[in-house]
């Protein structure tokens, strides 16, 4: 189905009308007999990248499936996710990665990209079949212990080195657990004293990343900071990214969360589980540092870390629950009210370009000019947007941002020329 989008505002400068053909490519001229979507007043972005989902599928289609977390993810604009490893069975595997990227296929709401793992079941000590992977059908080129830390140095290293080899990256999630255990749930500090939470503190973050810049750039590899949280990680990304462009060897990425950039650990003191994540809530100071970072470009994209956890994993005293938000339909609309001096070309840099570079998406964030695929996502910037977490399509509702008012809108998104949300809704198979 062809497709002419009237109107549209660019990355939010002039009016375009967009071609898009029956291959689902954008085109320099109106194919005959095209749908027409009227996008006026509305800015066209190219489809929102996520480096960062979990799908949940296999194992716990209680909370979420690759199906629910396709329509969430078109919902909020997205056309690609990379789905997290930590399922169960843990992608692990070639087959794992492969049965993950059929099913993102079949869904066909959005580019389904597997997250492989650093290690073998996730155990943080030998590593995954990260070459297979890699040659398999789904491609993988991002790797994730996430949920864990890959902890041993030693371990780390070999996978840097592994992944060097075909330019794939380790995506790290930064946290000491000789700092920071299992139990720890809240931001350590004068609050979490207060409240008896046993405390996660930044420390536990930055000494990792600090450390995982070394490693990368004594391996000549590609670390990828996931959700970053402190202002001190912030600074030695800072002291990284400087290094490394230097170096020209080596490099350093980061991506923060939605959540990471408005919501803080005061929050906590109603205890109520909906805002126990990992990492945790931080204090306005490291908001602030974030922001800065994400706005001069230290951090290199927003990821949404969407974690559905279902009722009976959530709904459970402060200390028991389990650790995650949702966040794939209010990503964008977040970071417009986080920091509404972004410009459009920078919200699509932080939340489509970049992520899609990051991933190594050769047809994902790419400019909307003609021989790109027709990726696209239509956003009406100023509408006031009250979230209301039963009108969500994730199978789960543990939604940080139900009753709250935020600014933007998808209204449309358009994933390889077919149209998956129209007026908000969604346009299933
Ligand atoms: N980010 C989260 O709070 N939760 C993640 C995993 C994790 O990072 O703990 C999940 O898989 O639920």
């Amino acid at each position: 189905m062809s497709l002419v989008i009237e109107g549209a505002s660019l990355l939010g400068e002039g009016t375009t009308d967009l071609y898009v053909d029956d291959h689902g490519m954008l085109v320099d001229s109106a194919p005959a007999g095209a749908e027409r979507i009227d996008a006026a007043g509305l800015v066209a972005l190219p489809g929102l990248v996520d480096l960062h989902t979990h799908l949940r599928e296999p194992g716990r289609e209680d909370a979420e499936t690759i199906l629910t977390g396709s329509r969430a993810a078109a919902l909020g604009g997205y056309t690609a996710v990379l789905a997290m490893a930590n399922t169960t069975p843990v992608t692990d595997t070639a087959e794992a990665a492969t049965r993950v990227w059929e099913l993102g296929r079949e869904a066909g709401l959005v580019h389904v990209q597997p997250v492989g793992a650093v290690t073998r079941g996730l155990g943080g000590e030998e590593l995954a079949e990260l070459g297979l992977m890699h040659r398999s059908r789904a491609g993988v080129t991002v790797f994730s212990d996430d949920g864990r830390c890959v902890h041993d140095a030693r371990v780390m290293r070999r996978g840097l080195e592994y992944v060097k080899a075909f330019g794939g990256v380790v995506s790290q999630h930064s946290q000491d657990p000789s700092l920071a255990g299992p139990a720890a749930c809240c931001h350590e500090g004068e609050l979490s004293g207060r409240l008896g939470l046993p405390g996660w503190p930044g420390i536990a973050e930055e000494v990792i990343v600090a450390r995982d810049v070394m490693l990368a750039r004594h391996t000549s590899s590609r670390v990828h900071v996931a959700h970053v949280s402190t202002a001190g990680s912030v600074d030695v990304l800072r002291w990284a990214k400087a290094r490394a462009e230097r170096d020209g060897t080596w490099s350093v990425t980061a991506e923060v969360t939605p959540h990471h950039l408005l919501l803080t650990t005061d929050l906590l003191t109603g205890y109520d589980p909906t805002y126990k994540v990992n990492p945790p809530l931080r204090p306005q100071d490291d908001v602030d540092a974030l922001r800065e970072a994400l706005a001069d470009g230290t951090i290199d994209a927003v990821a949404t870390d969407h974690a559905p956890h279902a009722r009976h994993d959530k709904e459970h005293a402060f200390v028991d629950a389990a650790f995650g938000m949702v966040g794939l339909e209010t990503a964008l609309a977040v970071v417009r009210t986080a920091l509404p001096q972004l410009s459009w070309p920078d919200v699509a840099r932080v939340m489509s370009v970049t992520p899609a570079r990051i991933a190594g998406l050769a047809d994902q964030g790419r400019p909307l000019t003609p021989g790109s695929p027709a990726h696209v996502v239509l956003v009406e910037p100023d509408a006031a947007l009250t979230v209301d977490r039963d009108a969500s399509a994730s199978l789960s509702r543990n939604n940080p941002w139900h009753g709250r008012s935020l600014t933007s809108r998808v209204v449309h998104t358009v994933y390889a020329g077919r149209v998956t949300v129209r007026d908000g809704a969604l346009v299933d198979a």
